[in-house]
């Protein structure tokens, strides 16, 4: 039987940190397993190809939730990456590192570990960021991070419009004051390519003879000797097998999917492993439980002239926007799918920003499921509440490990959630009407003015919403004892057992969650690898 010191569950923005990491050291030998294949596929390198990668779904776990009044009683879809890489392989590319204040907030029920000192050392350690090095900035890393090279009057006309607002432009949004902001966005693209967590942690490792990767290969369930997790049994090539862990098994399969992987494997609520036919490990009432996720609203508005970015996707310009990339890897192809990220908030009297926006110099053909740009000049933002506290679930409802787990996204079950979330609506509303902006802009396509009204925008929330592929939180990490793992990650009642990924987070981070999840798993990294020395002295 193969036998390693870790085996790592899932490649994702997380499981390639941690290999990355536990491989440093040759002493230790580091399995990692993989559902998907490798990330080959030439889309997943073109920034701009995400949307054909998003369209193929032999790079995708597709989960289907349960309808329910917050999505209009329709079942809507929440895509993660199958693939080498994981999410950060179909992901838009953002980097954004959350807030000081976020850590706090996971550290004050947690452990100081994760507290911002620790986080924004991890960050630091982590990045090779095209801005330099500063207190809690790294240019030393193996995560190339680069700026937005694109300028055009309508992206500067966005920016100047939410300074306007009050909302200061920033040189990095990143910048660790927890204040309000806007700015060009900070990617993880480099020479006008993806950097995945595969690109910039596996691809550096892969050689090392201690570190065994392994694609197409789902794992069903952690493998106890009593309550001692000794190893996984995997689905490959149509046959089953067991991989052995002489030290710990490492679970990184996502907020999605880890806690389909505990459920199998015997650790759940009792009696719904008891409804499957699972054997009981261990009973954990929260698996699956207490998840949360930004609720977005996608809002549209025609232009008044021909300055948005639709044009480059259509016709003559789209060639040559496709010639320019494959000669240069520059132009619209090379862009991530969001390049200015705003701050704000949507009352006074908050001590820092409560919502987000991600603004964009085109516009989606709802038509054609957003698979295409408006054939008449438009733009367009994604809006969100930045902390819900509105939770929600994810169970399996069979055994089968490839058959992605229901959810319930109960984006908004109380009032505050729901202020926020028009509150939001409504500045962003006011900014677009904001000069130099103003100019630019013509009638709202999306929701439209029909959503007028605190009940008409949640309405459009409820009908058009998005989810913002941020979901944490289904394997909560707490001191409490209901918590799911503790606050170094080890899932309670079993031993030889972690789950590191954006499942353990027990507060959302006021972003996008990438950079947060690989910060977490580099510290975990810290973690394991002390407890591992302290075990050896
Ligand atoms: C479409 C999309 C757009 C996004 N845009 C952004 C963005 O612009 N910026 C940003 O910061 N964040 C973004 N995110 C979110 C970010 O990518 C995720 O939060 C992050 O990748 C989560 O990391 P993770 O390690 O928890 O899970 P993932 O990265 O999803 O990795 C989990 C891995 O585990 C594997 N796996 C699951 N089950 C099994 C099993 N049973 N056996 C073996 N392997 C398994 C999966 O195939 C996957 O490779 C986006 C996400 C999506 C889906």
């Amino acid at each position: 039987m193969d036998s390693h010191d870790y085996v790592i569950v899932g490649a994702g923005a997380a499981g390639c940190v941690l290999a990355y990491r536990l491989s440093e050291d040759p002493a230790n030998s580091v399995l990692l397993i993989e559902a998907g294949p490798r990330d080959t596929h030439p889309f997943i390198a073109m920034p701009k190809g995400l949307a054909k990668v998003m369209a193929d779904p032999s790079h995708l776990w597709a989960y289907a939730s349960q309808p329910d009044d917050c999505t209009a009683g329709q079942s809507e879809m929440w895509v993660r990456g199958r693939v080498l890489g994981g999410s950060s392989s179909v992901n838009g590319m953002m980097y954004v590192r959350g807030q000081p204040a976020d850590f706090d907030a996971i550290a004050e029920i947690s452990s100081d570990d994760w507290n911002w000192a620790h986080i924004g050392a991890a960050y630091a350690a982590m990045e090779n960021h095209e801005l330099g090095a500063a207190p809690t900035r790294g240019d030393r890393g193996p995560l190339k991070v680069t700026m937005p090279v694109l300028r055009d009057a309508l992206s500067e006309a966005q920016l100047a419009a939410g300074e306007a607002m009050g909302w200061p432009r920033k040189v990095d949004v990143n910048t660790p004051d927890d204040g309000d902001g806007i700015g060009y966005a900070p990617r993880t693209i480099s020479g006008g390519k993806r950097q995945s967590a595969a690109t910039a942690f596996l691809r550096p490792a892969e050689k090392r003879p201690n570190l065994t990767i392994v694609t197409d290969c789902t794992v069903d369930r952690v493998v106890f000797e009593g309550k001692r997790a000794v190893g996984v049994e995997v689905v490959r090539g149509g046959g089953r097998e067991i991989l052995a862990a002489r030290r710990e098994v490492i679970v990184c399969g996502g907020a999605m999917a880890s806690p389909g992987i505990l459920e199998r494997s015997g650790i759940g609520d009792a009696a719904r492993l008891a409804a499957l036919g699972i054997p009981l490990v261990h009973a954990s009432d929260q698996v699956g439980e207490g998840s949360i996720e930004h609720r977005g609203l996608i809002m549209q508005w025609k232009l008044t002239s021909d300055v948005s970015q639709n044009r480059d996707f259509h016709g003559w310009r789209l060639l040559k926007s496709a010639l320019r990339y494959y000669l240069n890897r520059t132009g619209p192809m090379s862009a991530a799918a969001y390049e200015i990220g705003g701050w704000f908030r949507t009352r006074p009297g908050l001590n820092r920003p409560d919502a987000q926006v991600l603004v964009a110099p085109f516009s989606f053909d709802f038509a054609k499921q957003r698979q295409d740009v408006e054939r008449f000049p438009g733009m367009h933002v994604v809006v969100y509440a930045l902390r819900p506290t509105s939770r929600g679930s994810i169970h399996i409802d069979s055994r089968d490990p490839d058959k992605p787990a229901s959810f319930r996204p109960n984006y908004h079950d109380n009032d505050a959630d729901r202020q926020a979330m028009i509150g939001a609506v409504k500045v962003i509303r006011d900014y677009v009407r904001t000069p130099p902006l103003a100019a630019f802009v013509g009638e709202e396509t999306m929701p439209g003015p029909d959503f007028a009204g605190d009940a008409g925008i949640i309405d459009a929330y409820d009908r058009f919403g998005t989810c913002a592929y941020h979901a944490v939180g289904s394997c909560r990490m707490g001191k409490d004892d209901a918590a799911v793992v503790d606050p170094q990650l080890r899932v309670r009642g079993v031993s030889g057992l972690r789950v590191i990924d954006t499942s353990v987070m027990p507060v959302i981070p006021a972003g996008n969650t990438a950079g947060p999840t690989m910060a977490m798993a580099w510290r975990a990294a810290d973690l394991i690898l002390s407890e591992a020395l302290a075990r050896a002295d």
